[in-house]
This record gives structure tokens, C-alpha cells and sequence, in this order.
């Protein structure tokens, strides 16, 4: 699993010429790395992890007072249930959008504990500059123009949080706690349990531990950028594995273009030895979700 210094990545010197060369290549063989050096306090993620876990561990009676209506997407529960013969997830989840801050539902946003909400908003705006500031590194590493994936990403990115549980399972052997899939949004940033691990990443067919690293961020790629970057960049494929001993939490923030932005590979991105993957897209979190809980890669229904 690699790691990136991304407090690196913004210098013009010698590392961080280093930096940005092995950003491009975690992106092109694994799609995700461990960020350091981010430049948020590590207290300030003990916070939210702490905020987490005092949500996801309230009675049951409580958290039911968030829950998911059956056609939202939003709320505390499971999976959406579209078909009979769609395998369950062994986890339960709080799934809010954060930005544009217009769009919150503030019905589904827990007010206990009491510092919830204030955590959350600035937890989102710390992201917030993050993945603005990878996308520029994302382009200056594959030489283009570094706003050439922000302006497709746009000023009004969707920012949403999935607060994950995963309760302890006595046939991890035979249950996921959640099913192999890759993200539908540009850039995923999770924060992962110090304690218990879960995450996995397919590469070259192997399932691919993510070790604890208590205060890195992880960091995947979703379709988005493969998208954009015309298949340079890999959304990859990955799930979570049950544990009968140990329940785990992981937050993950899902950063997506600005709703109704026009999403396609980058021109510079495109010729004669690397023809155009995908078409454009738009609102493309639409039609993901769908594809996702019948089992298929929505990113397949894209192609050229
Ligand atoms: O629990 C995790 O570490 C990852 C969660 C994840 O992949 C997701 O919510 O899409
Ligand atoms: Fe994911």
C-alpha cells in the first residue's frame, strides 16, 4: 500500500518533483495510498473518530430516529433493497450530504452527540481543501495544466459522509462487510479504525490488506477520476471483511463534481495510443447506485 507525503506534493523542488512521480504511479497500479503530512491535527481526527463512535454506539431506538425513508439514500440503516436476490452488507451506516452545504438535510443530522454537527462541518471543510489540492497534484503529475480536473470538479463539489459500522460477525467466513465495489465519486478520503483493520484493495487479482495507520488518511480514486484521466488514473476495486472478535468503524467522505458538470476524459489525456476510454458524463451518482447494488461496475456502462 503506498504512502504519499502530500504535504510535498505543493513544492516545486527536487522531492517534490519525487512526490508527485510517486503519486502518479499509486494512482496508475493501486489507485489509493495513505496520505501523511496532510496538515490536519491529529487530535482533531482522534475528535472525529471519537464523534463516530460515540454516534454509531448509541441504542438502536436513537439512531432509528435518523433512519433512511425507503427511497432515499440518506439517513442511518442498510442497503437500499432493489431486488430479492441482492446480498446484504454486514454493516449498518449513517450516509449524510455535507456540500453544498444548501443541500444538508439537516433531519437526518444527529444533534447527539452535541458536538456532531460543528465536527462534521469542519472535518468537511478540511477535506474540502485536500481533494482540491490533489486534484491539482493529480494533473501536475500526469504534466497537464493543474486545474485541468478542478474545473470539471467544479466550485459546488457533493461532499458526503458515510459513517460505517461494522458489528462483529460470527461467520466472517462466509459474509462481507462490504461487497467488493469501487467508488462512484471523483476522490474518496476515509478514516480508517486505529484498532481493527477490514479495508482490502484488489491488485493484480490479490486482495490487498490497508494497514492501521492511525493518523493517515486513505485516500482511493474513484470512477470520476478514472473517468477524467482516461483510464490512467484506477478507481479501484475494493471490500470490506467481517471480524467475530472485533466490531470496526471507518468515516468516509465521497467528493463528486459539482452536480450537472459535464465529466469526460482531458483532452491532453487522449490520442492515437490512448484512444478515448469513456464517454461524457453527467450526474453520473445517479445511475451509480443501481448498477452498484445489482453487482455491476457502473463505470462499464461508460465506456466508449
Ligand atoms: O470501511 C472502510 O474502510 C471503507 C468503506 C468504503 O469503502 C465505502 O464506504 O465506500
Ligand atoms: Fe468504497
Amino acid at each position: 500500500m503506498p504512502i504519499i507525503d502530500i504535504g510535498r506534493l505543493k513544492s516545486s523542488s527536487p522531492t517534490g518533483e519525487e512526490e508527485l512521480e510517486n503519486l502518479r504511479s499509486a494512482l496508475s497500479s493501486w489507485g489509493c495510498f495513505q496520505a501523511i503530512n496532510h496538515g490536519i491535527e491529529s487530535s482533531f481526527l482522534d475528535k472525529v473518530r471519537d464523534v463516530t463512535k460515540q454516534l454509531l454506539e448509541l441504542p438502536m431506538e436513537e439512531k432509528q430516529r435518523y433512519s433512511r425513508a425507503p427511497d432515499d439514500i440518506e439517513g442511518y440503516g442498510n442497503d437500499m433493497v432493489l431486488s430479492d436476490n441482492q446480498t446484504l452488507d454486514w454493516t449498518d451506516r449513517l450516509f449524510l450530504t455535507v456540500n453544498p452545504e444548501d443541500q444538508r438535510k439537516l433531519n437526518y443530522w444527529p444533534q447527539n452527540p452535541e458536538v456532531f454537527r460543528e465536527t462534521m462541518h469542519e472535518h468537511a471543510t478540511n477535506l474540502r481543501l485536500i481533494a482540491e489540492d490533489l486534484l491539482k497534484a493529480m494533473a501536475r503529475s500526469l504534466n497537464l495544466e493543474e486545474n485541468c480536473f478542478l474545473n470539471q470538479y467544479g466550485d459546488a463539489a457533493i461532499m458526503q459522509l458515510r459513517f460505517n459500522f461494522y458489528p462483529r460477525c460470527p461467520r466472517p467466513d462466509l459474509v462481507l462487510g462490504l461487497k467488493p465495489h469501487a467508488d462512484g465519486s471523483a476522490i474518496t478520503i476515509v478514516l480508517q479504525d486505529t484498532e481493527v483493520e477490514g479495508l482490502q484493495f484488489l491488485k493484480d487479482d490479490q486482495w490487498g490488506r490497508v494497514p492501521i495507520m492511525p493518523h493517515a488518511l486513505l485516500i482511493n480514486v474513484g470512477d470520476q477520476i478514472e473517468i477524467m484521466s482516461n483510464g490512467i488514473f484506477k478507481s479501484p476495486v475494493h471490500r470490506v471483511v467481517t471480524n467475530s472478535k472485533r466490531e470496526r468503524i471507518s468515516l468516509a467522505m465521497f467528493c463528486s463534481p459539482e452536480s450537472g458538470k459535464e465529466v469526460e476524459p482531458v483532452e491532453g489525456l487522449i490520442d492515437d495510443k490512448r484512444p478515448r476510454l469513456y464517454k461524457k458524463v453527467k450526474n453520473y451518482l445517479d445511475t451509480y447506485f443501481q448498477y452498484y447494488q445489482q453487482g455491476k461496475r457502473p463505470i462499464d456502462a461508460v465506456k466508449v
